[in-house]
């Protein structure tokens, strides 16, 4: 392949990151699998495997693959940290980046800081997308038995990618969030799939965040997850339209603008190191 990567993290949800502006990269879900193993993939492997590409309409297209080597629509973190190297290498502020969850905005908001503009959250039944219609501030959905369920009624959004979060009364263990979010995200309610999120609010302006993303695993954070998470607790009156969210690998601050209903989400990116694909 013998193509320059550069391994960076967004919070702790990390990245192989290729740039294929000028040689064009497209592995097979085999090679990008082989590319995020944890044990034999360049640098540790990554949550995800980013492609930056050519772009008709924004600065450059960002191509997702997860771990499990199926491409998805987007990556809050990723694109904070695409943002990042982008505005370093054009020396601008600001940038656009295409994905197939629709166009963001990512600008410079401090030293190894980026804030992205996700656009508007997607809050219709079929834009999840469910099965079925439902009120997505509270879908028909339970986990445990059905007279006493330990979670149930999360909202659902979509931030270009499918989430679910339910309201948990506690910081859920890694053993509960692996095994409830393994279950969620092949749930037949999800035809493309779930990120599943557990939201414990701690204040108005605080969420203490796990997601258990769709074709990764449990990860130190997910952007898109602390974004579907704000604005699930805004729905339901939990939370302001403005907080903080704490994820296992940093925080998040979140806001959904009520001018235009725009998801901003700010935080910080790393470069871990850069190297060459074998
Ligand atoms: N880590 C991401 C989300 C990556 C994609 C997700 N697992 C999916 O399948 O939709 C983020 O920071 O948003």
């Amino acid at each position: 392949m013998t193509h320059p990567f550069v391994k960076m993290n967004g919070a702790g949800n990390d990245f192989i990151v290729i740039n294929a502006m000028e040689r064009p990269f497209a592995p097979t879900s085999e090679q990008a699998r082989a590319l995020a193993d944890r044990e034999t993939g360049p640098a540790g492997g990554c949550d995800q495997l980013i492609v930056i590409e050519p772009s008709q309409t924004g600065d450059a297209f960002m191509r997702v693959w997860n771990a499990d080597g199926g491409v998805v629509e987007t990556c809050g973190n990723a694109l904070r940290c695409v943002g990042w190297l982008l505005t370093l290498a054009g020396g601008r502020d600001r940038v656009v980046i295409d994905t197939l969850g629709g166009p963001t905005t990512a600008a410079r908001a401090g030293e190894l800081r980026v804030a992205v503009d996700m656009g508007p959250p997607r809050l219709a039944w079929d834009q999840i997308p469910l099965a079925e219609e439902m009120d997505t501030r509270g879908i028909e959905l339970q986990v445990g038995p059905v007279d006493a369920p330990v979670l149930h009624t999360p909202g659902a959004v979509s931030m270009g990618n499918p989430h679910v979060v339910f309201f948990i009364d506690h910081v859920p263990d890694d053993a509960f969030t692996r095994a409830t979010g393994s279950l969620i995200e092949h749930h037949p309610l999800f035809p493309e799939g779930v990120n599943v999120a557990f939201a414990h609010v701690e204040a108005r302006d605080r969420i203490r965040l796990r997601v258990w993303e769709r074709g990764a695993g449990l990860t130190l954070a997910c952007g898109t997850g602390a974004c579907a998470a704000l604005v699930a607790c805004a729905r339901r009156g939990l939370t302001d339209r403005a907080a903080t969210v704490i994820v296992d690998g940093g925080e998040l601050i979140i806001e959904w603008r009520e001018s235009d209903d725009h998801v901003l989400m700010t935080g910080p990116v790393e470069v871990e190191t850069t190297g060459v694909l074998p």
